[in-house]
This record gives C-alpha cells, sequence and structure tokens, in this order.
C-alpha cells in the first residue's frame, strides 16, 4: 500500500480566499495550496487591496464587506478560471474602477454569461476587446439586487461568482438557473458560504441569497481530490493500492466520485472517514459514465482507457472544450498519436483498448492533460510531455510526486 499525501484543494482556496476578502475580520486558511491559481488569486486581493499574507502554514486575508479598498485596480488572473469569473463580481459589489485581464489562454474562455448577470444587476461593465471574454473593466457603484437568470451550462463558475457575492448586495439575490454544469462545484459553494455564516435558499433551479454578513472563520483546507485522481487511476491501472488521506465521503469536492468510476472498472474502493483507498484489479473494465458533473477527471479516465479490456465511452460532457484547452479534442488526438483508436462527437469520446506506444504528448499548456499521460507513461515506454511545467496551475510538486510513486512500485 502506497500512502500518497495530496497538497489543498485549489477550489476550495478559491472559495475561501473570497469569503475571507468579503468577511469582516482576518480568515486563516490551514493547509494552503501554493499554486500558480491560488497565488495569483490571493495577489489579485492584495491588488485589489486586501491584506493577505502567505507563509507555508497558512494564509490570512482580512476582509472589508463593503469591497475591494483599493478605489481603482488592474488586476492579473493569469490562467485561473476561479479568480477571472470569481473576482468581477466581487469588485462590481465595491465601489470604484477596476479592470480584469487574464492569459491568452484564459482570454479564450467564457464569461459573457456572468457579464450578462451583472449588467442586469445594474452593473457598468466593458468588454475592452471581444464581447464574452476578458479584459473587462468594471465601474462599480454597488449593487442593489434582486431577481436575475442565469444560463451556467458553460460553467458554473458564472453562478458560484454570484452566489459568492450576493450577500454583499443590498437586497439580496434570487437567481433562476437555465441550464447548470458542475452541481457539485455549486453544492461545494453553499457549503463553504455556511461556514462563512450565510445560508442560501435552493428551491430546484432557483437559489435565494440574502443580504448578509459573513464571518471570518479559521479554515483547514481539505487535499484536492482532482489532484488525487492522477494517483488512484495509477493504482486502478497498475494493479497497486493507494491511500490518499483527508479525503472522504463528507469532501466537500465532487471528484472524490471518480473512485466510483474505477470502482465500475473492477477497483476496489474503500472510503473510510479521513482517507479513501483503491486498490487495481489484474485487467480494468471498459465502461460508459456521464462525466458532466465530474468532468475535471475526464482526461485521468480517458489516459487510462487503453489498458481496459473494452470501450471506454465519457459522455455529456461538451463543457470540457473551454477548459484550459479544449479537452476532448486534447485527449482524443494525444490518445491517437499514441496508436489507439478513439472517436468523439459534441460532447462524449469513445476510446478503445490498445497497447498504447511512446510519444510526445502535446499538453496545450494544460495541467490535466500533462498529468493523465503522465500515469499513461507508467506503463508505455517513450511518453515525454512538451511543457512539463504546465502542472503549476495546481500541483506544482507532481512531478516529484509521482516519480515517488514509480520508484516505489519499480514496475
Ligand atoms: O468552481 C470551481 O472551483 C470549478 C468549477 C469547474 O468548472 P466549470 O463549472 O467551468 O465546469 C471545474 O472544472 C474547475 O476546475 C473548478
Ligand atoms: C478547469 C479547470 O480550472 P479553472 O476553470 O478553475 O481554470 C481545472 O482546474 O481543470
Amino acid at each position: 500500500m502506497t500512502i500518497v499525501r495530496i497538497p489543498g484543494s485549489k477550489s476550495v482556496m478559491a472559495r475561501a480566499l473570497f469569503l475571507a476578502a468579503a468577511a469582516d475580520g482576518t480568515t486563516v486558511l490551514r493547509h494552503p495550496l501554493r499554486s500558480d491559481d491560488t497565488e495569483g488569486f490571493a495577489l489579485a486581493l492584495q491588488a485589489l487591496g486586501y491584506p493577505v499574507t502567505l507563509d507555508d502554514e497558512a494564509w490570512t486575508v482580512t476582509g472589508n464587506p463593503a469591497g475591494p479598498p483599493a478605489g481603482s485596480a488592474d488586476v492579473y488572473c493569469r490562467d485561473a478560471g476561479t479568480a477571472a469569473r470569481f473576482l468581477p463580481a466581487l469588485a462590481a459589489a465595491g465601489h470604484g474602477h477596476f479592470r480584469f485581464d487574464a492569459s491568452a489562454q484564459m482570454r479564450r474562455r467564457p464569461v459573457g454569461p456572468l457579464s450578462e448577470a451583472l449588467r442586469s444587476l445594474g452593473v457598468t461593465l466593458h468588454h475592452d476587446e471581444a464581447e464574452g471574454h476578458l479584459p473587462v473593466t468594471i465601474d462599480a457603484a454597488g449593487i442593489t439586487g434582486g431577481d436575475l437568470r442565469l444560463d451556467a451550462g458553460l460553467s458554473s463558475q458564472f453562478l458560484t461568482a454570484l452566489l459568492l457575492m450576493g450577500p454583499l448586495t443590498g437586497q439580496g439575490l434570487r437567481i433562476h438557473v437555465t441550464d447548470m454544469v458542475s452541481v457539485p462545484y455549486v453544492e461545494m459553494t453553499l457549503a463553504m458560504m455556511a461556514r462563512f455564516g450565510v445560508a442560501v435558499e435552493r428551491d430546484g433551479s432557483v437559489f435565494v441569497v440574502p443580504a448578509a454578513a459573513y464571518s471570518p472563520q479559521d479554515y483547514v483546507v481539505e487535499p484536492d481530490a482532482s489532484s488525487a485522481s492522477y494517483f488512484f487511476a495509477a493504482a486502478a491501472v497498475a494493479g497497486r493500492t493507494v491511500t490518499v488521506p483527508g479525503l472522504s465521503s463528507s469532501s466537500l469536492q465532487g471528484d472524490v466520485r471518480f473512485v466510483h468510476v474505477l470502482e465500475r472498472m473492477g477497483a476496489t474502493v474503500d472510503i473510510a472517514d479521513d482517507s479513501i483507498t483503491v486498490t487495481g484489479p489484474p485487467k480494468l473494465n471498459g465502461v460508459t459514465v456521464n462525466m458532466r458533473d465530474i468532468s475535471d477527471t475526464v482526461p485521468t479516465l480517458a489516459a487510462i482507457a487503453p489498458f481496459a479490456d473494452g470501450p471506454v465511452r465519457i459522455e455529456d460532457v461538451y463543457n470540457i472544450r473551454v477548459k484550459e484547452s479544449d479537452r476532448l479534442e486534447a485527449c482524443a488526438s494525444n490518445l491517437r498519436a499514441l496508436g489507439i483508436r478513439v472517436e468523439t462527437g459534441r460532447d462524449w469520446l469513445e476510446i478503445h483498448p490498445g497497447v498504447p506506444a511512446g510519444a510526445r504528448i502535446a499538453c496545450h499548456a494544460d495541467h490535466r492533460i500533462a498529468m493523465s499521460f503522465s500515469v499513461t507513461g507508467l506503463l508505455t515506454d517513450g511518453i515525454t510531455l512538451d511543457d512539463p511545467d504546465c502542472v503549476k496551475k495546481t500541483f506544482p510538486t507532481f512531478h516529484r510526486v509521482f516519480a515517488e510513486l514509480r520508484q516505489g512500485w519499480d514496475l
């Protein structure tokens, strides 16, 4: 049995940083994840005028319920969907002149439905280049609140941004959601808002957010379940056992459910109070699986799919086309480069059994493509990555941790 310690959750960090900034007092985040996304988020808060400290053991943020302390700011969101979607909503609820920009990769990703929702609440917002994309400039004068409609079918982050911001409005928000992906991330948002003292009422697709005060917290960040998926997949495909401490069925992260996909493929899964253990079978089965709720783990599954004894079909994942890369195409084209037969449609892919050959993986600057195909490389000689450093977005120490696993197993 191999114990793998996984760094903190990027998604929990982003919400905790937002909530800390919106609360009246100082929040302490323990077991913080230092990665490009989370550090970028914290430095963005600093640019918005919030006092932030970043130490190895704990990060602190001193909040301001009235909005960003800086009257104006130029904020760079790097590659982070969380920063690029959550922070404009935070700024819009305050007062001042704020501009948000991001990397070329993040500029390509959509923010339009969020911008439209903010405009419908009376926010003065301007896309400086392409409509619906960063950079965006906001002339913030507070938000009264009220009813609005939102399409979260491309990204749940639009809804999370509005939910987190809702308590900072004058009268609260009633959000009618017309479509939604990545539902567990919205559940995480609601659970973390409750932890910071604000309860949202949900009636089906309507979310009622009160105008209310967040209270600062001393908060321990759980390990990242999406990062853990590479190690669970490694165990599953290599017929070994991996235990990740700190995850359980009460985790805030939907991606812990990835282990149930492995279970359907023949792995043995043990979910204890404070750890999850996966043991791989001698041979994985094929599977058909809807991954709409856990789509960050699509590349993980795609990368081990050739080793199953039947086809692996992944369905209902259109929105992975608007992540760091078009992940549906990135998975398919890299698998084909390894000599594997793959079929794709608008929102699905089907991967056939085969013996991968070595190839240089095109990461498309996408951390999940790099980490996923590293798992394929456990059982395949000659797999290299064209951009190994892109893992820094969420898991800067990934290659070291993965190399330790590989050495321990001596495959
Ligand atoms: O809210 C979040 O922290 C996230 C939501 C998901 O995005 P979408 O809602 O765009 O699918 C997920 O893919 C992303 O890694 C993190
Ligand atoms: C999609 C991802 O990130 P984000 O949307 O937060 O940039 C991810 O980490 O896989």
